[in-house]
């Protein structure tokens, strides 16, 4: 007969096969019951919610899961989880909300969920499914919400009979064939990134009219005389050098566009000849699927002017978007850039964004990397402060300052250790799981900076004379000024702190020795009342950081398990209060990140 006993069984087969989850902090075996551990609610005795977000759970779910029957709610999403789903999933016959959204299972979709008849919302999406979208999920008739998007599915959507069944997305997968009527209502874009078509897409050409041979030739002659007039309009367009407009701010998106030969070649070309042609140099094998001829023709837009030069973003016709940075002052030899950027190109964490390659050439030096698309930290936090946009919330920031110390942490404890030597908010960008990585790492040791923008002066440590001898101690000052920044909503470089002269630290030292501590802290962080006791504890972590002296700084490792203290204990708050609007009561992820509406709460006068 299943009893907490068994749940608790399951729970600690679940902490056995995750190490994460073995820190008792969070999981306490000697608590009586598993009730009060992170992630679990109870009800009538028995385990009904087992929440776990974006913990960090790696590897294959193990078995035991199953005799958790009294089990209402599995959240495991933004996790990276693999393999496959158990089999005894089948036993979880109270199952209503199946949430496994951004993780790495793989296969086809287990035929095990098909037999879990209580599930209501079932989310699978960004995942690495392949196969059909079986049949088998007719069996699920109390199924309301079904989200596959983003995984490999193939073949065409079955005509799944499903009444209660009212969303249904299946985006960004491989799917071909018409849509069946029945979900022509769904909107247009849960079928984007297939090839289907049909309601609530453009229809299918089935009635396929019989047409003469002379109409046909007709249409031939028609689409060749169309289509050298493309061909020539096109070699007229590339031959004329297209200006790109540079945006004013560097925060800002351009929206113009030209190719990217149009900014770079003429140097390049300066590079070729003599029997000597310079090709782009991949740091990892199986990455060169495209040469520099192709990077030429790829259509770019300028993402900003920073202080190495212009960064563009390069859509390239294999459909893989890269970001180029034109290096404007390289200062090392040629065999030193190479060694650097080799080793730099080695560095492989989820929280930093990977140097692809780069380009060496007399004139111009070029890095790739990754595009990285959901914008930068610094768009997020200052990009727009139109009233109607929505906020970062406290859960999300406090996420991106663990996620980007964990990117530093992993420079710094490579043999030998890595400075990133230019930490701030515009390097700090998000992916589109809206986890934080850090872009710009090492690359002031062989770049100098052709400006110094203001901004960039505004991150560095008292102690940095010449931005090339950076630090570890100098990178973790940087990252202080971020997390005051997290905090206060405010741009270090801000007219209303530079008008006074003051940078970020010293404007927040001044407001806690006036005792005014609460003015610190951002405006849309107060509708967090709940929060207030680990913004406070973020903030005394900040100002040690920002420490003038290095040596009173703590260490990145230091910081990054604090930092995930006070995640946790976050988590924890929000369990206890089990907000739902917290987790999955809706399917996308990014929803869960921003709150539109931000109510104000006053704080007590000082801390
Ligand atoms: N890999 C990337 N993916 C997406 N956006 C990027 C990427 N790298 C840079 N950006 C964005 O492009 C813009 C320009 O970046 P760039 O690195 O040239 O300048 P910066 O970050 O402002 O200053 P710095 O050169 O000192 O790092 C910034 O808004 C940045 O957030």
């Amino acid at each position: 007969e299943a009893d907490l006993a068994s749940d608790t069984a399951a729970l600690v087969a679940l902490q056995k096969a995750m190490g994460v989850l073995s820190r008792t902090r969070y999981w306490n075996l000697s608590e009586k019951t598993p009730c009060f551990w992170l992630g679990v609610t109870c009800g009538g005795g028995r385990v009904t919610e087992l929440r776990l977000p974006g913990v960090g759970l790696v590897g294959q779910l193990p078995l035991g899961l199953g005799n958790l029957t009294q089990l209402e709610t599995l959240s495991l999403r933004s996790n990276m989880l693999s393999g496959s789903i158990p089999s005894d999933f089948a036993n979880l016959r109270s199952l209503r909300n199946l949430y496994l959204q951004w993780n790495s299972f793989s296969g086809e979709i287990p035929p095990v969920l098909f037999s879990i008849q209580s599930l209501v919302r079932l989310n699978l999406a960004h995942n690495k499914f392949v196969g059909p979208i079986s049949l088998g999920f007719d069996n699920l008739t109390n199924l309301q919400v079904l989200n596959l998007e983003e995984n490999q599915l193939d073949g065409i959507i079955p005509d799944l009979n499903i009444p209660s069944l009212n969303a249904l997305n299946v985006s960004f997968n491989r799917l071909n064939g018409s849509i069946p009527s029945r979900f022509s209502d769904q909107p247009a874009n849960a079928f984007d990134g297939n090839s289907l078509c049909g309601k609530p897409l453009s229809p299918c050409n089935s009635e396929k009219k019989k047409l003469s041979a002379g109409a046909i030739a007709a249409i031939i002659i028609g689409s060749l005389i169309v289509f050298l007039l493309i061909v020539l309009i096109l070699i007229f367009l590339c031959r004329k050098t297209i200006k790109i407009n540079r945006p004013n701010d560097g925060q800002t998106m351009a929206t113009s566009s030209g190719r990217l030969s149009s900014e770079v070649e003429s140097a390049v070309d300066g590079n070729r000849g003599g029997g000597n042609e310079r090709n782009l140099v991949f740091c990892r094998k199986g990455e060169s699927v495209f040469d520099l001829e192709e990077l030429l023709k790829a259509s770019a837009e300028v993402l900003g002017k920073g202080s190495f030069g212009s960064t563009y973003k390069a859509a390239l016709d294999v459909g893989i978007t890269v970001v180029v940075k034109r290096l404007r002052d390289v200062k090392v030899s040629e065999e030193e850039f190479k060694e650097k950027i080799e080793s730099l190109g080695m560095m492989n964490h989820q929280n930093l964004v990977p140097i692809k390659g780069y380009y060496y050439g007399r004139d111009e030096r070029l890095l790739l990397c990754d595009y990285v698309s959901m914008g930068s930290l610094s768009v997020h936090l200052h990009g727009n402060k139109d009233p109607s946009r929505t906020s970062l919330k406290w859960e999300a920031r406090v996420g991106i300052a663990l996620a980007a110390a964990r990117g530093i942490m992993y420079l710094h404890s490579r043999r030998p250790p890595t400075s990133h030597g230019n930490i701030k908010s515009s390097n700090i960008l998000l992916n589109r799981s809206h986890t934080a990585c850090v872009s710009d790492f090492g690359l002031i040791q062989i770049a100098s900076p052709t400006s110094t923008p203001n901004h960039v002066a505004t991150y560095r440590a008292p102690e940095v004379i010449d931005p090339r001898k950076v630090s570890l101690k100098a990178d973790v000052y940087s990252f202080g000024v971020v997390i005051l920044e997290l905090l206060t909503g405010k741009a270090p470089n801000s007219a209303i702190l530079n008008d006074d002269g003051v940078d970020l630290p010293r404007w927040v030292y001044s407001k806690i020795e006036e005792e005014k501590t609460a003015e610190v802290f951002d405006e849309e962080l107060l509708e967090y009342k709940n929060g207030l006791d680990e913004m406070v504890q973020l903030l005394q972590l900040a100002m040690l950081c920002t420490a003038p002296h290095p040596d009173s700084r703590p260490t990145m490792a230091k910081v990054t398990s604090r930092i995930d203290e006070i995640y946790h204990s976050i988590l924890l708050k929000e369990q206890d209060t089990s907000i739902d609007k917290f987790y999955d009561v809706d399917s996308t992820v990014s929803q869960q990140f921003y709150s539109a509406d931000s109510i104000m709460i006053p704080l007590p006068p000082s801390i």
